[in-house]
């Protein structure tokens, strides 16, 4: 725990598990976890916008909204105080926007975020229509809006498995590891790479690696400490 206090430059990798407390789901969590009804392949990847778009778009809709029916937890908060008075670099798997409503700045959304949607054709950014008519169905079908410059399909603003991650956000994420003395690893189980293979960096890279996840996952071998507890008791704990 001290150590943590007197850690100077500290660097925080979060996933899921960082907001469930919100009430957002996992993804792997047998029983509420997002794949538990859906197969990622169909959703999150290039394949399954080509074969179906109306049923992703819906869906990307259908999770947005629920994160802006979603408060930040006290994990969420307890980083945002910490940022104020230390040097916290956030480096997240999470495509909602929690961590920024709880008042802190991420330095890498490595996998995108559900309200930066983009054209599918020129790449243009689109505006979030939060005013739009959202999905109250996971499964409900929505056509994706055409874009106002080519006429191509907007599609959500996340990457999809087999994309490769936005370079400037992946470089800031593992610039921050190596920069770090303190790592804490909150939230994820550890098996979506490149993202999971940030703990071992920075291992290498000298720094003290704190997991905070109730249960064993994926990266823990890389942990020097592994508290078994969840974001929003673990981290303000660590704060106060
Ligand atoms: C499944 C896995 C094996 N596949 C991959 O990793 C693939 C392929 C791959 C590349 N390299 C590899 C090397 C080895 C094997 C496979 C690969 N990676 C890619 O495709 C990546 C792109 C991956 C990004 C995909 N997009 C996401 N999200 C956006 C979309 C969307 O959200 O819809 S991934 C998505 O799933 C992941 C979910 O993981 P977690 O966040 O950890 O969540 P999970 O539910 O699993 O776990 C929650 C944890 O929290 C804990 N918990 C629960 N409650 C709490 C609580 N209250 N407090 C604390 N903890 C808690 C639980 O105990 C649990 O441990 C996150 O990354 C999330 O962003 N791109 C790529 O590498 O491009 C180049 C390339 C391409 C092809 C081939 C080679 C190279
Ligand atoms: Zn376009």
């Amino acid at each position: 725990m001290d150590s943590a206090r007197e850690a100077s430059r500290i660097t925080v990798l979060t996933g899921a598990g960082m907001s469930a407390e919100s009430g957002i789901a996992t993804f792997r969590d047998a029983q509420s976890g997002l794949w538990k009804d859906f197969d990622p392949k169909d959703l999150a990847s290039p394949e399954g916008w080509l074969a179906d778009s109306d049923l992703v778009w819906g869906w990307y809709r259908w999770r947005a909204e629920l994160v802006r029916r979603s408060e930040p937890n006290a994990g969420h908060m307890a980083l945002a105080r910490w940022q104020a008075r230390a040097h916290v670099d956030i480096a997240t798997q999470n495509v909602d926007d929690l961590h920024e409503r709880a008042g802190a700045e991420v330095l890498s959304h490595v996998h995108g975020s559900l309200f930066e949607p983009y054209c599918s054709d020129c790449g243009a950014r689109a505006q979030f229509d939060s005013a739009a008519d959202a999905p109250t169905q996971a499964d409900q079908r929505v056509p994706p809006p055409e874009c106002p410059l080519c006429g191509g399909l907007i599609r959500p603003g996340a990457v999809w498995f087999g994309e490769s991650l936005p370079e400037a956000a992946w470089e800031a994420a593992e610039g921050a590891v190596r920069a770090a003395d303190l790592v804490l690893v909150v939230g994820t189980s550890g098996v979506v790479y490149p993202f999971a293979g940030l703990p071992a960096i920075a291992r290498s890279a000298g720094a003290t690696v704190v997991e905070i996840n109730p249960v064993e996952t994926e990266v823990s071998d890389m942990a020097d400490h592994r508290w078994r507890t969840t974001a929003a008791v673990g981290l303000p704990a660590l704060v106060a």
